[in-house]
């Protein structure tokens, strides 16, 4: 089993520097899966309202031999339920589906800027986070901007950003500015859903030279830029493989080498203009 190193959040509390996506894991697969990724040592799990699997992880949770406290559930508030009433009301429902009496990291989805609700979302999760519901709040697809206003509307300071990030798009800028705000950044799709990022040839190269894989070196990337990749793997053998990053270190010239591989989102994903409910 691999022992994932933590980090500290601007909160206080601890955050593994990579985690479990669960996108697409559903049923009995979906909570062999996941509890199989506890046991070869994940022990941050990502999911979503909007993933129809909050009870499949929380079955996984409870499934696993794993204390609740040295396991961290991520979930996320969908778009239909922004507004301060229905924020509270929807972690209700995420915590009956999860079967748990708390949230670890709750995050906003995505900010959905036209219906300009986030603020109002923002206040009740530091209401939920203040009774006890929720042990660390953050928000996920937030540009500088969004932040900007957020922590200048409310004094509180989301503890993590949850965005697109892969070599093909390192998010240099947002990174530099959450940095300086003491966000954790944590990276969605970080193998860039495999796509053609795993055949690229400076990848291969830099696997070779570690003797790694390709996704090894990849998630290698995003651990030493300083972002919690979350890969979604449902196989027991590429969950271990992507787990275990911590044993060998990749060189300067190495990271930048691939973070020259940027050419932009990969989905049309910009908060600014994409939405989802
Ligand atoms: N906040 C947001 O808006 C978003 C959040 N997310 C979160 O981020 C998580 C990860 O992103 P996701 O989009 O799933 O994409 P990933 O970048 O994690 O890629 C997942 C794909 O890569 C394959 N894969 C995983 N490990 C390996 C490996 N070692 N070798 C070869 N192929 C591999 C998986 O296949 P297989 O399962 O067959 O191994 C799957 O097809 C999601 O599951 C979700 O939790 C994702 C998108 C948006
Ligand atoms: O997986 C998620 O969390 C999402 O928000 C997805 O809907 C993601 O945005 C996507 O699949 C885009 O094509």
């Amino acid at each position: 089993m691999t022992s994932i190193p933590t980090v500290t959040l601007n909160d206080g509390t601890w955050f593994p520097e990579l985690g479990f996506g669960t996108y697409n894991l559903t049923g009995d697969e979906g909570v062999d899966a996941t509890a199989g990724a506890i046991a070869a040592g994940y022990r941050l799990l990502d999911t979503a309202v909007n993933y129809e699997n909050e009870a499949v992880i929380g079955e996984a949770v409870r499934r696993s031999n794993v204390d609740r406290d040295d396991l961290l559930v991520a979930t996320k508030l969908p778009g239909r339920d922004h507004g301060y009433d229905e924020t509270i009301a929807s972690a209700r429902g995420s915590l009956e589906r999860l079967g748990l009496d708390r949230i670890d990291l709750y995050l906003i989805h995505w900010p959905n800027p036209s219906i300009d609700k986030y603020l109002d979302s923002w206040r009740a999760m530091i209401r939920l986070r203040d009774e006890g519901l929720v042990r660390s709040i953050g928000v996920s697809n937030f540009t500088e901007a969004m932040l900007t206003r957020l922590i200048g509307e409310t004094g509180v300071t989301p503890a993590v950003n949850q965005v697109e990030m892969h070599p093909y798009f390192p998010q240099a800028a947002l990174r530099a500015y959450h940095a300086e705000r003491g966000i954790r950044t944590e990276s969605w799709s970080p193998l860039a859903r495999r796509s053609e990022l795993l055949a690229e040839r400076v990848v291969g190269d830099i696997a070779v030279a570690h003797g790694v894989t390709p996704t090894q070196a990849v998630l290698r990337w995003h651990v030493q830029l300083g972002s919690t990749p979350i890969p979604k793997s449902a196989h027991a053998g590429r969950q271990r493989e992507n787990a275990d990053v911590f044993g060998f270190r990749l060189t300067d010239a190495e990271v930048t080498a691939l973070s020259d591989l940027e050419r932009g989102r990969l989905w049309d994903g910009d908060p600014d203009t994409h939405e989802e409910m």
